[in-house]
């Protein structure tokens, strides 16, 4: 029996009639293809992946495991419609918290339509896309059993500054983490979420070394996931840390050129995590905006979860 992801931070959500991904609850995710030129897209580079030998296995893992291509009931009652099956990320582990950040300044490819690219150029302008090439979408921070996911509704990252970035990247590593903006982040998992050897920065770096020779693909509007969980967190010794990459609708061919725009747009966030790592303690009051009318954390839509 398929259902709707409890886990889900970002993209098209599934429920009310809408169209969107299914799990199963025994490790799969269905993606429906989208019915334009996104969906034979995104079909046809997990194909292109699966059957790629030039892509080494420290990069493989990066990706979701796909399975091929599955005719399945929609979940907006449209029939049946082709759905990726795809490796659930995340249906192993017990309340992740999850951050989906979309990588580059520019998320449009060159070849895509006048009216898609003025689409695109517009919110990439409004958001930090352009300024810092890259876009928090979407996450859950874990709570406690009490209080369980800070989960806020899409309208909270809008108008979202550099400062408000930072403040959310030290939030998703605290154990205080909620959207109480007095209190401040602890950054208490950074050292074993953010660090270590098997950590998510040195995850990204990894992946960093890759886009720095592969002329394969261009990833266009493709996101990172950053995983983790509070309780293996709370441990200290280990906290399941994962970067992994989805989205990949917009994907090019490279053609032999370096990916630029995802490679700035990766080491941006690669500095943005070091300096929580190198500056744990850095009071938040100086981050804290003092403009709350152009704040989004007091906005007052934050905890809508
Ligand atoms: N393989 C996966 N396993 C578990 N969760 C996933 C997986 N792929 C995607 N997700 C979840 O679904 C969300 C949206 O995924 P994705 O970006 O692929 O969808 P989309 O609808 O194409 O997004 P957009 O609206 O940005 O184009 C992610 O933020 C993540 O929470
Ligand atoms: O962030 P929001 O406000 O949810 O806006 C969506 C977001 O920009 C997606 O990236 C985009 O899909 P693509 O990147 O695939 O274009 C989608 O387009 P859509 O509504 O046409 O699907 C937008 O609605």
């Amino acid at each position: 029996m398929l259902k709707i992801p409890d886990n889900q931070v970002a993209g098209h959500q599934a429920g009310n009639g809408k169209l969107g991904p299914l799990v199963d609850g025994l490790g799969r995710f269905y993606k429906p293809l989208q019915s334009d030129e996104r969906g034979t897209n995104e079909g046809a580079f997990y194909s292109s992946l699966s059957s790629n030998t030039r892509i080494p296995g420290h990069i493989c893992r990066f990706f979701p495991v796909f399975h091929g291509i599955q005719l399945l009931e929609a979940s907006d009652g449209s029939g049946l419609l082709p759905h990726l099956v795809l490796q659930d990320l995340v249906s192993s582990r017990l309340n992740p918290s999850i951050m989906d950040i979309k990588i580059g300044a520019r998320t449009w490819p060159a070849q895509a339509s006048e009216e898609y690219i003025a689409k695109c150029l517009e919110r990439d302008r409004e958001t930090t896309s352009v300024s810092l090439g890259f876009l928090i979408t979407g996450f859950q921070m874990y709570g406690s059993k009490e209080s369980g996911f800070w989960k806020p509704h899409k309208k909270f990252f809008h108008g979202f500054s550099a400062d408000d970035v930072r403040l959310v990247l030290r939030k998703f590593v605290s154990s205080n983490a909620s959207g109480d903006f007095d209190v401040d982040p602890d950054c208490a998992f950074a050292s074993v979420v953010y660090g270590g050897s098997n950590g998510i920065l040195a995850q990204l770096l990894d992946l960093k070394a890759w886009f720095e020779d592969q002329t394969i693909f261009h990833f266009y509007s493709c996101s990172v996931l950053l995983i983790y969980e509070k309780e293996l967190a709370l441990d200290g010794s280990s906290s399941g840390a994962e970067v992994k990459l989805v989205d990949f609708a917009h994907v090019v061919e490279g053609k032999g050129v370096i990916d630029h725009n995802f490679l700035g747009g990766l080491c941006s966030l690669i500095k943005f995590i070091s300096e929580i790592l190198t500056t744990p303690d850095k009071c938040q009051t100086e981050v804290r905006i003092q403009d709350s009318e152009n704040n989004p954390f007091y906005s007052g839509n934050g905890a809508d979860g």
